[in-house]
């Protein structure tokens, strides 16, 4: 029979069946797909959920995985630069130090983000000014940047590839320049939290974060010298004598699909375990947590509501957004950070992905007055003042203790 004369009505029924079955659910699945990417184009998280096919199907599938690769790629920067006894350290125009490791970490973090997502801005911490007149301390991060590569030909793939030149890596730095606010997607990074932590051999984070109209939706946290194991509590020295061996826990979290732990590797990324706050049925044995530094937060006050709540424990005192993963994980259960002074307003890079993988994790993050955190406002929190961040059965009576203490003051 020729196959122009072919009529449909000489096709066996079962394979015409077969047919119409295999074009139907291909026009679903292109449906389906171009649904999606409409979605997330337009930022319509109804229509996301709907169209998630599966419970484990993230709806930041790809930013999730760029993201906890671009961390793990950086932190095998910054471990380097922890080691070294000289860390290139200079001072900013505020007086706040910068090492080697923050400018060539947001070099690798940004490049990746700028391969995968060329439209997405980003607010990052460092910029590359003083690297320009500076060529010996910007020579020594470029062979720092191009050393690190992950052992993971895929994982190298997965993120577009190396920094091209040292041109590059500055122009790649000089890319965290966003103003943020509350529209479009944009990327909150602080390349080392905690670089007094850092210079001190302390606790430290590679914080990356994915906001979406001023919501945070994607949050990473590397801290490598954090110990891997989630149920190691941490006692009053963990903040100190900190090191990567054994050690290296990387944190993330999708809002509205929960928190997540796994080792950092210097590969691929290892299997991911689900993380809880832990619950607590007497606050009096709460473990609370806050800054090393004085002037980052009140000693002071923190002590007095500890008090209020009847802890009687000593603080833990660390250094960094570890803080956030370690009571997302139950390793602590409170974290502390009252203002010292009254015109210091937080930067959106040191609390974006803590407070997404604290609230994942069946935490509530709120400022002293209670009010959400709002990253929507440009670079800094500047509709909020400190930071109170417990498990959610207590957070109003934590809250309560913060008031009683700032109102008598
Ligand atoms: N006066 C301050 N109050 C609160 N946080 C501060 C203050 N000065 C600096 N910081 C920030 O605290 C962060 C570290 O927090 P922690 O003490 O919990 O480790 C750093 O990112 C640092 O920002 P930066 O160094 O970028 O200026
Ligand atoms: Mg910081
Ligand atoms: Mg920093
Ligand atoms: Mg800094």
């Amino acid at each position: 029979m020729k196959l122009s004369t072919l009529k449909i009505a000489d096709i066996p029924r079962p394979l015409l069946l077969l047919s119409l079955l295999i074009l139907a659910l291909s026009t679903l699945t292109t449906f389906t797909a171009r649904l999606t990417q409409l979605s997330r184009q337009l930022s319509l998280p109804s229509i996301r959920r709907f169209t998630t096919t599966s419970p484990t199907m993230s709806s930041y599938a790809k930013e999730l995985e760029i993201a906890q690769l671009a961390v793990q790629r950086a932190t095998l920067l910054t471990k380097k630069v922890f080691h070294e006894k000289v860390k290139g350290t200079t001072d900013k125009s505020d007086k706040s130090p910068v090492t080697i490791g923050d400018y060539g970490a947001q070099a690798l973090i940004i490049t990746a983000i700028r391969r995968a997502f060329p439209h997405d801005e980003i607010v990052g911490e460092e910029e590359a000014s003083d690297l320009r007149s500076k060529s010996s301390l910007s020579g020594q991060i470029w062979q720092l940047v191009q050393a690190a590569r992950l052992e993971d030909d895929k994982a190298e793939e997965t993120l577009g590839g190396p920094v091209k030149s040292e041109d590059e890596m500055l122009d790649m730095i000089d890319e965290g320049r966003s103003g943020g606010g509350a529209k479009g997607r944009i990327w909150a990074l602080d390349p080392i939290d905690g670089t007094k932590g850092f210079l001190r051999g302390g606790q430290y984070a590679v914080c990356l974060a994915l906001m979406v109209d001023g919501d945070v939706k994607v949050g990473v946290l590397g801290c490598p010298n954090l110990p891997i194991d989630d149920s190691a509590q941490l006692d009053e020295k963990a903040g100190e004598d900190a090191t990567d061996e054994g050690n290296g826990v990387l944190f993330s979290a999708v809002a509205g699909e929960g928190a997540t732990s796994r080792p950092l590797t210097r590969g691929g990324l290892a299997e991911g375990k689900t993380i809880h706050m832990r619950e607590i049925e007497d606050i009096t044995q709460a473990t609370f947590c806050e800054s090393v530094e004085a002037a980052h937060s009140s000693h002071g006050d923190q002590f007095e509501i500890a008090k209020k709540l009847g802890i009687s424990k000593k603080s833990v005192r660390m250094d960094s957004q570890a803080k956030y993963g370690s009571i997302a994980r139950g390793a602590g259960d409170l974290y502390l950070r009252l203002p010292v002074r009254k015109d210091y307003q937080e930067k959106i890079w040191d609390h974006a992905a803590g407070d997404l993988i604290v609230r994942e994790a069946g935490g509530e993050v709120t400022d002293a007055n209670g009010k959400r955190l709002d990253f929507s406002k440009g670079r800094t929190l500047s509709e909020n003042s400190g930071v109170v961040a417990a498990p959610k059965a207590v957070h109003a009576q934590v809250l309560e203790a913060v008031k009683s203490v700032l109102g008598s003051k």
